[in-house]
């Protein structure tokens, strides 16, 4: 591990990101720039966000994603200001984003990063001032420098990652992220437009207590999904669900827990995407200590074929994630009916 820099907390993020472009002599300072134009873009979402119900951005945009979802006008917002920040900023030549249907070409053929990206997670919580945010991942591009980005650039494994983060708009707007080094956590402070370092080193917990999933889908989960459910259960774990993947996310790694979006009679593959939403909370979690599967698979191993295709995901502490791919990879019947025939025979 290369780390022998630990920054004390209330660094800015720009001097965070120079220190660490110091620790490595080759480093040419594109990746520093292209995570301070994600910086950059964040704080201008943010202030939109703040203002939302002031500014008429709340409510739907009129037209749907490639995914066929309705699309808010904050997701519109978002991804223009993502996109036009990644454009200016020079260092990426593609972008694959939730809003967009195909690869966006920025531009700029000198660039070597591709960057994927959900502008705005959590769109459902948009109109109701409930915590949303952005997830972004960073890989370097596999064709020649000087041509157009290619799906090959973009349908790289989650292990290729060189940077991956998220931006979450709650009660207070952070930014955390990875560079293959360690998670680290920082603050916004709006009144003087800068991110500070509050969460050094984050670490996710072996075990919790908490379980995150919709509920409202039990009938139509896997038995094994059902039966890790029914266990949490047992052990009068609590539930907790944001429905906003990085809220629910971001709560686990500080305090231990699961999150779980299964395959479901109407998302059969699961309902997030592994590109711009798993692949990179995937990255953060394994450097923060924690797992990240399909139900069977490690995702970062997954082959993407497609810009925008789903996955199931078990993401957090590892023993939970160990303990419900166990279910779900478990043949026997029921855990209730175990359970009901147990309790028989004991009475
Ligand atoms: O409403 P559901 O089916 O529980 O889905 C909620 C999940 O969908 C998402 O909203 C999908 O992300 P987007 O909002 O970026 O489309 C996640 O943030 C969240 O965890
Ligand atoms: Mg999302
Ligand atoms: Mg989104």
């Amino acid at each position: 591990m290369l780390d022998r820099f630990t920054a004390p907390v209330g660094t800015t993020l720009d001097r965070f990101i120079a220190q660490k472009q110091e620790q490595f002599p080759y480093a040419t300072g594109e990746l520093s720039q292209l995570l301070r134009d994600i910086a950059l873009a964040s704080k201008i979402i943010n202030r939109e966000i703040n203002r939302a119900g002031l500014s008429g951005i709340e409510g739907a945009a009129g037209q749907e994603n490639v995914q066929g979802e309705s699309q808010q006008k904050l997701d519109v917002v978002a991804d223009v200001r993502f996109t036009r920040a990644l454009q200016k900023g020079g260092e990426t030549c593609g972008i694959v984003s939730e809003e967009c249907d195909n690869i966006i070409d920025t531009g700029n053929p000198h660039a070597k990063y591709i960057v994927a990206i959900d502008p705005l997670d959590g769109s459902s919580n948009i109109d109701v001032n409930v915590l949303v945010g952005t997830i972004f991942s960073i890989y370097r591009r596999k064709s020649p420098i000087g041509t157009p980005p290619t799906m090959q650039d973009m349908l790289q494994e989650g292990t290729e990652q060189v940077a991956a983060g998220y931006v979450l708009y709650g009660s207070s707007t952070m930014l955390v992220y990875s560079t293959g080094y360690g998670v680290n956590g920082f603050t916004y402070e709006p009144s003087l437009g800068e991110y500070f370092l509050s969460h050094p080193g984050m670490k996710i917990k072996d075990t919790g207590n908490i379980y995150s999933i919709n509920e409202g889908g039990y009938y139509s989960f896997p038995q094994g999904v059902r039966d890790y459910i029914d266990y949490c259960k047992e052990e009068e774990y609590s539930g907790r669900y944001i429905g906003s993947l990085v809220g629910d996310f971001h709560r686990n790694m500080l305090k231990g827990g699961i999150y779980i979006y299964p395959a479901t009679s109407k998302y059969q593959k699961g309902k997030l995407r592994l590109l711009y939403e798993c692949n990179a909370l995937s990255f953060l979690a394994e450097q923060a200590g924690g797992m990240a599967t399909d139900g069977s698979r490690r995702i970062l191993n997954i082959k993407p074929t497609e810009l925008h295709q789903r996955t199931p995901f078990f993401v957090g502490s590892p023993k939970m994630v160990q303990k419900a791919m166990d279910f779900l990879n478990e043949e026997e019947e029921p855990f209730l009916a175990q359970k009901t025939k147990k309790m028989k025979v004991s009475s």
